[in-house]
């Protein structure tokens, strides 16, 4: 995959989100469908803009005893999303049932690329080792999380670009990284805490960038889309 930007179509209904892809003219995206949207619209929704040309991150973030996981995974699957979620909060055993569900439901034979959120962009440091009460550091937390991904099969992480150099450092140089809190020097960081630029991100060795607000809020977000892509990519 070519370092994409995704972006998170944070949306109330498909109206406004078809409204904003106007401006995209009939170019193909990578798009994140959140619960908003996807509790609003459903699969029918995920499955018109694959067949537009689109691919889909199916982001909702499964957190549940392992059979409930694997009998959601496995429903997920049949709607052919290109990537999806699982909270690695929810430990090796429901990870890797995630896995088997997704295998389960896939009719098409393309496993979606599944990868564990770690420990989310709206945390900081001091909120999880005050409020969520997790004695270790945040970036040894994200590691173990990332390890614990990987024994039980997941293609990768959600984590802050901050973390993604460790990751690849102490779990494996493939592991995926997938990292949301990108904001371009000027944006407001809204409810965001480990907060990096796409130039950084890049410079961090990312996979893939996550960008909602910094686009679908812009004045043009085709332009701003474009200022991301340029300083993520560089020129292509
Ligand atoms: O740790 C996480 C996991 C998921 N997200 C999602 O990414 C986007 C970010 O939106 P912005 O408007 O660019 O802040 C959003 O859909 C989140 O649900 C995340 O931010 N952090």
């Amino acid at each position: 995959m070519n370092r994409p930007v995704i972006i998170a179509m944070d949306f109330e209904n498909r109206q406004e989100a078809e409204r904003f892809l106007t401006s995209f003219s009939g170019e193909s995206l990578f798009l994140k469908v959140g619960m908003e949207l996807f509790y609003k619209e459903g699969p029918s929704l995920v499955r018109d803009w694959k067949r537009e040309g689109h691919r889909i991150f199916l982001d909702l973030k499964l957190h549940d005893i392992p059979n409930t996981v694997k009998r959601a995974a496995r429903q997920l699957a049949t709607f052919g999303v290109d990537m999806t979620t699982v909270h690695a909060a929810g430990g090796v055993k429901m990870m890797a049932a995630a896995m088997e569900g997704l295998k389960e439901g896939t009719t098409t034979g393309d496993l979606p690329i599944c990868v564990a959120v770690t420990q989310l962009t709206s945390t900081s440091e001091e909120m999880m080792k005050e409020e969520l009460y997790i004695a270790h550091s945040l970036e040894d937390t994200v590691v173990h999380y990332a390890n614990n991904a990987k024994r039980a099969g997941l293609h990768g992480v959600v984590c802050s670009a901050l973390e993604a150099g460790h990751i690849k450092e102490q779990v494996s140089p493939s592991f995926y990284t997938v990292t949301p809190g990108i904001r371009l020097q000027s944006d407001s960081h809204d409810d965001q805490q480990r907060v990096v630029t796409p130039v950084k991100a890049k410079s961090l060795g990312s996979d893939a960038i996550v960008v909602g607000r910094s686009i679908t809020t812009a004045d043009d977000p085709k332009a701003a889309y474009e200022k991301i892509k340029t300083e993520w990519r560089g020129k292509e």
